[in-house]
Order: C-alpha cells, then sequence, then structure tokens
C-alpha cells in the first residue's frame, strides 16, 4: 500500500482582499507538486483537526492594529492547548499584508509559534501597499516551496 498524501495547510485571513490574493497564490504554487495535498482554509473555519492533519503549514493575516489579526488569533488561542506536545517541530512559514508595516503582524506569529513550538522554514513575505505581481510570485515561490520540502522530507 502506498503512502497516505502528505498535507500542507495554508491559514489565512483577509479583510479586503489582499491576504486572500496572496493565500490563492501560495496555493497555486504548492499545487505544482506532486504528492502533498493542500488546503486552504479561512482562520476562523480552521481547527484542530486541521492542524492536527497536516505536515506543514502556512499562516497568512493582514496586519491589524500593529499586531495579527483577530481571526488567526482566534485560531491560534482554539488550537494552542489542545494541540500541545502532537505538533512540536511542525515546519511553518508566514505571509502577511500590510498597509505600511508588518512587523508587529509578524513578531506576534512567530512569539506564539515558539510556543507551540512550530518550526520556521522558510522567510517570511510582507507585501507593504498594494500587492504586486512580484508579491504574488514570491507567494507562488513560497507555496511551492514548502510543499517541495514536504514531498522530500527535508524539513
Ligand atoms: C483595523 C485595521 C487596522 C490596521 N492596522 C495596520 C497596522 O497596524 N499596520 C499596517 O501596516 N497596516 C494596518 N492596516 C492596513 C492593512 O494591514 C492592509 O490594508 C492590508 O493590506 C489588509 O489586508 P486584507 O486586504 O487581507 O484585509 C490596518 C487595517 C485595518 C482595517
Amino acid at each position: 500500500m502506498s503512502d497516505p498524501p502528505k498535507r500542507l495547510l495554508i491559514v489565512y485571513h483577509s479583510q479586503t482582499g489582499h491576504t486572500h490574493a496572496m493565500a490563492k497564490a501560495v496555493l497555486r504554487g504548492a499545487r505544482r507538486v506532486q504528492g502533498v495535498e493542500t488546503h486552504l482554509k479561512m482562520a476562523l473555519r480552521a481547527g484542530l483537526e486541521d492542524l492536527l492533519g497536516a505536515q506543514a503549514l502556512l499562516l497568512g493575516t493582514p496586519e491589524n492594529f500593529g499586531y495579527m489579526s483577530g481571526a488567526m488569533k482566534n485560531f491560534l488561542d482554539r488550537t494552542y492547548y489542545p494541540a500541545q506536545g502532537q505538533v512540536n517541530g511542525l515546519p511553518y512559514a508566514v505571509f502577511i499584508s500590510a498597509g505600511n508595516d508588518g512587523t508587529g503582524a509578524l513578531n506576534s506569529i512567530e512569539r506564539i509559534a515558539r510556543g507551540y513550538p512550530f518550526k520556521p522554514v522558510c522567510d517570511p513575505i510582507i507585501a507593504r501597499g498594494d500587492v504586486t505581481t512580484g508579491i504574488l510570485q514570491q507567494c507562488e515561490e513560497l507555496g511551492e516551496t514548502m510543499a517541495s520540502g514536504l514531498a522530500w522530507g527535508i524539513f
């Protein structure tokens, strides 16, 4: 019998569509890779089962008030304790859309991710202002890199 496909989970929140566009680009890139199932979930609809079923994780959020969005925080709040001991070292990366900064959102996610603990495996992407074609290309590359790493077992 063949092994079950590895699963990459993309959890995102978006209010005005920028992070959603980034998430879809990440998904496009990831789906170029054979042998990996990629699931795209809105943060408020994602839960423990999604997290525990994934072998790698991508988190996408706008920066709101110098922090990750409330919806992303809600996902992390709901899964943190129930996931304890079951996601140690889960490879993850972050993509952010911000008006002009993004570091507050990044720091807030990185701090909580160290608590699970997840393992950062790719540089974060921060889109400042408009989501350009260059940013979308970076997002596709991020998705493809994460899925390839998972497929080849290098994380
Ligand atoms: C309530 C609110 C708070 C925001 N706070 C920040 C902020 O602290 N720093 C920043 O750079 N941009 C901030 N922005 C701008 C958003 O991060 C930016 O418009 C982003 O592209 C929105 O992503 P979305 O289209 O996926 O919702 C804020 C936007 C809103 C609606």
